[in-house]
């Protein structure tokens, strides 16, 4: 029996768009309750969200069998993490703030078994093998990982078509607020500046054959995004939802008048 079969990374070859939320509670009851929404990704936030390797490992387990594909950001693109979160059954990452093709290139060894890559040999202790259950996982496995590198700042702009250009890359994922902060228009994600280089850099990672990703929380620029040919995209998170949704409660059973708290876009 095989690895899994990396259902996102099918759906984005075969050109179907996947549409996700981002979940950054740090609790696996919390992934479990956003699958059940129905979303086709769930990113795991270990850059901004309190997780920590346990709790990661949790949620991908709490997903499994859902129609919720897991995708994990670590806080950092570094090998020994992305190690032991491919054990932990991780098929799918966002890597944060890659800026250069070595980099990237470092990345697609990462998550690798050799020869193609240093992934280290260690998956039948964890949930990857189903414990040591799938007997041809080590063959199979590095067909079934999905690489997205993030690309947040002008470097990692100047970089983009390097960086898309690379085998074992499978999308770049565009961060509006990041971006945003790099190029001057720190807290102003949809910034006329930023959406044009956003719009730039879809056309580019379009021309290479990668998937274009990106996520916000205002609908209106969902919308926008998914136009320009967003491939994936997340349209909000569980923080924010939960927010919206237990300040509106109160405020509604008080009358109190006021708009929602939509966040700053980010
Ligand atoms: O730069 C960005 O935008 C992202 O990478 C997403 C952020 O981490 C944040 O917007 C998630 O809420």
């Amino acid at each position: 029996m095989p690895a899994p079969k990396n259902t996102f990374k099918a759906a984005l070859r075969e050109g179907r768009f996947q549409l996700g939320l981002w979940v950054a509670l740090g609790s696996a009851y919390a992934a479990e309750i956003a699958s059940g929404s129905g979303y086709d990704w769930l990113l795991l936030d270990g850059e901004h969200g309190p997780n920590d390797m346990p709790l990661l490992g949790a949620q991908i387990g709490a997903l499994r069998g859902t129609v919720s594909h897991p995708i994990v950001r670590p806080p950092m693109g570094e090998a020994w993490l992305l190690k032991q979160l491919l054990d932990q059954g991780a098929q799918t990452f966002l890597i944060p703030m890659v800026e250069t093709a070595e980099q990237a290139r470092a990345l697609v060894r990462a998550v690798r078994y050799p020869p193609a890559g240093i992934r280290g040999v260690g998956a039948g202790l964890g949930r990857a093998s189903d414990f040591n259950r799938t007997p041809e996982y080590l063959t199979t496995a590095n067909d079934e990982i999905c690489l997205i590198v993030q690309i947040e700042s002008r470097a990692g702009l100047a970089a983009l078509d390097e960086i898309a250009a690379i085998e074992g890359v499978d999308g770049i994922f565009i961060g509006p607020s990041d971006l945003a902060a790099d190029m001057g228009y720190l807290g102003q994600p949809a910034a006329p500046p930023v959406t044009e280089a956003i719009r730039d850099a879809f056309a580019r990672i379009h021309k290479h054959g990668k998937a274009r990703g990106i996520m916000t929380v205002v609908l209106e620029q969902a919308h926008e995004y998914r136009a320009m040919g967003a491939d994936f995209m997340a349209i909000g998170t569980d923080v924010n939802c939960l927010v919206k949704a237990m300040d509106g409660l109160r405020r509604d059973f008080l009358g109190l008048a006021g708009t929602q708290t939509k966040g700053g876009g980010y």
